[in-house]
């Protein structure tokens, strides 16, 4: 027996159902000036609670955005931003509700994926997500010298927060979704991305970076996190670097050139940075970049199978028969025929089956069929077929989101 209900959010349970999410994350609920600072980025659409007696006892959230797939469509899509349940109502269920409740919501009104980053790794495959996208920590120790031949042009400016709310909506839009797995950032994105960082207690500073031909093209927030300590005083400052973006990899290379010269730094770090992203070749010693980690970043769901498997491009080989099941969503279900020509469904033998949460880690690329056959993630009528899809799937580059949210 079902003892909560599942429905959309009303205005005055905006506050409660923010509060219940940041206390299920183990934060502090936010102070009436933070929340004022918000700006309504908490906003009412795309929001189900579960409530028990009319009080809310878990949430799931979500914002309408579009994101990046392969060959460059950029499809719609829901950001789940945040799912909590209140800690003594855990394990009945609710988060099963609410995700089916918001999944079909999405289907119905013809949304093609939902993205989330995940707080931990066993959650979401269940309801058809699979990792999409991998983000890395690196840490670079000081002092370091960039190659002859690296980016020099241009000039970087460091901007005051008002000017950083200012530029940098249009300046992210701008640059473009030019990955796949880059995800649009609507206007309540901002405030709670900027409200805080840009604080004096967030301690975040903006540096842009303008090319040669006075367009403004890349940025970054950093903050500086003090490393000494009584034994070592003289420790200098790690710098930590975040939501580094440009519009081509000179911009992007021209803004770590600033951030490397920054004076006192010991340590420059930055997490989930794509895992391609060739920065120890911009250096003389390259080691002098170490990998700390390598996490998952994106987690994605086709909450429409047919209408994303159509969207994206695909490498040249035979086609392969897909079979699908989706248990949540059960219209996915069936077989595709994916080739060089495109994607759609197909009454022939099946090549491949798996589940939705395995498409979802093979459909931005990040994945190989095989690899994930190993892993008996993919049943395979034959190992050919499989050498087929590896090629079909392949990008050129990984994906990556470079959006927290
Ligand atoms: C996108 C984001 O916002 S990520 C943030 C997610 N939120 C958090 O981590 C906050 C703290 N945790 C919570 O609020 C809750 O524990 C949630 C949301 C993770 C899970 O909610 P619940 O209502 O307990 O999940 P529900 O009862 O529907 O469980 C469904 C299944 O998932 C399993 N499951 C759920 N959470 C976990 C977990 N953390 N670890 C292992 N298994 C889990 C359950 O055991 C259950 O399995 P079963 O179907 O085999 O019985």
């Amino acid at each position: 027996m079902t003892d909560f209900v599942v429905r959309p959010i009303t205005e005055d349970e905006l506050r409660p159902t923010f509060d219940l999410l940041v206390e299920a994350l183990h934060d502090r609920r936010p102070s009436d000036e933070r929340w004022a600072q918000a700006d309504g980025a908490w906003a009412l659409p795309g929001k189900f609670g579960a409530f028990a007696e009319n009080r809310p006892v878990g949430i799931a959230s979500g914002f309408a955005t579009s994101i990046a797939v392969p060959g460059g469509a950029v499809l719609p899509a829901q950001a789940v931003d945040g799912v909590g349940v209140r800690a003594d109502w855990t394990r009945r269920g609710v988060v099963t509700a609410l995700m089916t409740a918001q999944l079909t919501d999405l289907a119905d009104r013809g949304t093609t994926l939902a993205c989330l980053h995940a707080s931990e790794a066993v959650i979401y495959g269940r309801f058809g997500y699979g990792i999409a996208t991998s983000g890395r920590t690196v840490r670079v120790n000081r002092p370091v010298q960039l190659r002859e031949g690296v980016e020099a042009g241009g000039a970087v400016r460091l901007l005051d927060t008002d000017e950083a709310r200012a530029a940098l909506p249009a300046l992210y839009e701008r640059i473009g979704l030019h990955r796949p797995g880059m995800i649009a950032r609507p206007e309540t994105w901002w405030p709670m991305a900027l409200s805080y960082r840009l604080s004096r207690e967030g301690g975040y500073r903006v540096a842009v970076h303008t090319g040669p031909d006075g367009r403004d093209d890349a940025f970054a927030m950093f903050k500086s996190v003090d490393q000494a300590t009584a034994a070592e005083p003289e420790h200098g400052p790690l710098l930590e670097v975040r939501d580094l973006h440009g519009a081509s990899p000179e911009a992007i290379a021209a803004l770590w050139r600033f951030l490397f010269s920054i004076d006192l730094v010991a340590t420059v770090t930055s997490r989930f940075r794509p895992v391609d992203e060739p920065l120890g070749v911009l250096l003389t010693d390259p080691r002098r970049v170490r990998t700390t980690d390598v996490e998952d970043d994106l987690w994605l769901r086709l909450v429409d199978v047919a209408g994303a498997l159509a969207a994206r491009t695909y490498g040249d080989a035979t086609p392969v028969v897909f079979e699908v099941d989706d248990r949540l969503l059960p219209a996915n279900r069936g077989r595709y025929r994916v080739g060089p020509d495109g994607a759609e469904r197909t009454d022939a033998e099946a090549d491949l089956r798996l589940d939705a949460d395995t498409l979802a880690m093979l459909y931005l690329g990040e994945w190989r069929a095989s690899t994930l056959a190993q892993a008996g993630r993919i049943t395979a009528a034959t190992p050919e077929a499989l050498q087929r899809a590896d090629t079909l799937f392949a990008t050129a580059e990984r994906p990556w989101c470079g959006t927290y949210f």
